[in-house]
């Protein structure tokens, strides 16, 4: 009889199937499967592989200047760390050590609520680096708050709220694997140490974890969240807010009406609808709606320099790195992860060149075709 062990992952790439040989199988299959049947995850590729690059020549190309600005933040190239959870399950060091990847490529990095490590620590690995801080809305008010205050105390300098997780996508490896990076105690770096969070249980975590990590998993989402939860939000921070996982124009149009400053067209890299419609499919509708006034990242499919022009020529102003970050990570910690995106950044130098632009601004649709 076959069983799913006997049948061989298909990989996404190299990358992927070196990461593969590092990490435990079922925290392989936690990163890198997705949702359903994973009709999304798949999308998210090929929609990036629909558009072709229609190059302009002759366009002196001697110097090529990849920074762009980001709030009023100067950033040497327009690529983040997504954020990521859990990220313990891929490397020990986990955020701590992607942190300093983070720091010493000087890139903003986007600190998950679900990190293996706390925000205060990952904060002290950066230094004065750039850093974000990534919100699962609780379903418990007050630990929402003290998230968000922990946050602008550490230096945090935006605030993202993820949006597409009003509960858990169906992800069938994992219950396959019976695995949760939650229960295993993985992404509990901002919670235990949480003084709000803490007030919740009746037993400190030391004398009963289980519980503790249970709670955790309990209100991590807040499947009530709406508009009018979001103002309430609004109202605890003066930092810039992202609305990530936005797909549909129309919510464009109300993040707009609802003084929200930024906004990541993603589906969490197919992890949680299936059958959605790919981040890069989703961009231009909701270029056409926000134009220039507030800033536009996308993630979900983030593979090559390649796919950063793409993202950007479409209307994007920064994307976020996910799955190869984690895959860097996984393979030689610190240096993989830089590895990683120094081999990003390259390939987007030299399509800058090659496509005749020497600036980010110049990056635009005229550049593409589709076909
Ligand atoms: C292992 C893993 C953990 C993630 N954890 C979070 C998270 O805690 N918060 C969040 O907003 N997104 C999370 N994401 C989604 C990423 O931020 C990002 O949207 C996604 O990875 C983009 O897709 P790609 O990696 O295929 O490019 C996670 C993704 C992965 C692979
Ligand atoms: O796995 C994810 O995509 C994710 O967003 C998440 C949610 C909770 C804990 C860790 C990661």
């Amino acid at each position: 009889m076959i069983t799913a062990a006997d049948i061989q992952p298909e990989f996404e790439s190299l990358l992927e199937r070196k990461a593969f040989e590092k990490i435990r199988s079922e925290a392989f299959d936690y990163i890198a499967r997705g949702a359903g049947s994973e009709a999304t995850m798949q999308e998210n590729l090929l929609a990036f592989s629909k558009w072709k690059i229609r190059p302009r020549v002759l366009r002196n190309v001697a110097e090529i200047d990849m920074s762009s600005t980001l709030f009023d933040q100067k950033l040497s190239m327009p690529v983040l760390f997504a954020p990521i959870g859990v990220q313990r399950i891929a490397h020990p060091e986990g955020e701590l050590a992607s942190a300093r990847a983070a720091k010493e490529l000087n890139v903003p990095l986007v600190v998950s609520s679900a990190a293996s490590y706390s925000m205060e620590d990952i904060a002290n690995e950066l230094g004065g680096c750039s850093r974000w801080f990534q919100l699962y809305c609780s379903s418990e008010e007050i630990v929402t708050r003290s998230l968000v205050q922990r946050a602008e105390a550490n230096g945090y300098s935006a605030i993202v709220i993820t949006v597409d997780t009003p509960v858990l996508g169906i992800r069938e490896s994992d219950a396959r694997n019976q695995y949760s990076p939650l229960e295993e105690g993985d992404g509990c770096g901002n919670y235990l140490n949480d003084p709000a969070f803490l007030s919740l249980l009746d037993l400190s975590p030391e004398e009963d974890m289980k519980a503790a990590l249970q709670k955790q998993i309990d209100i991590i989402d807040q499947p009530g969240l709406d508009w009018d939860e979001l103002k309430k939000i609004r109202e605890l921070t003066s930092l810039p807010i992202l609305l990530k996982g936005v797909l549909h124009p129309e919510d464009a149009k109300l993040a707009l009406e609802n003084n929200v400053d930024g906004i990541i067209v993603s589906n969490h890299g197919g992890r949680q609808l299936d059958h959605c419609i790919a981040s890069l499919d989703a961009l231009p509708d909701i270029k056409n709606i926000v134009q220039d006034r507030i800033p536009i990242l996308l993630d979900s499919g983030i593979r090559s320099g390649v796919d950063v022009f793409k993202a950007l020529a479409l209307g994007a102003d920064a994307v976020l790195l996910g799955r190869p970050l984690v895959y860097g990570l996984a393979i030689n910690g610190e240096v993989g992860v830089m590895q990683v995106v120094h081999k990003i950044l390259h390939e987007l130098e030299i399509t800058m060149a090659l496509a005749g632009v020497r600036s980010i601004k110049e990056i635009n649709s005229d550049l593409l075709f589709k076909g």
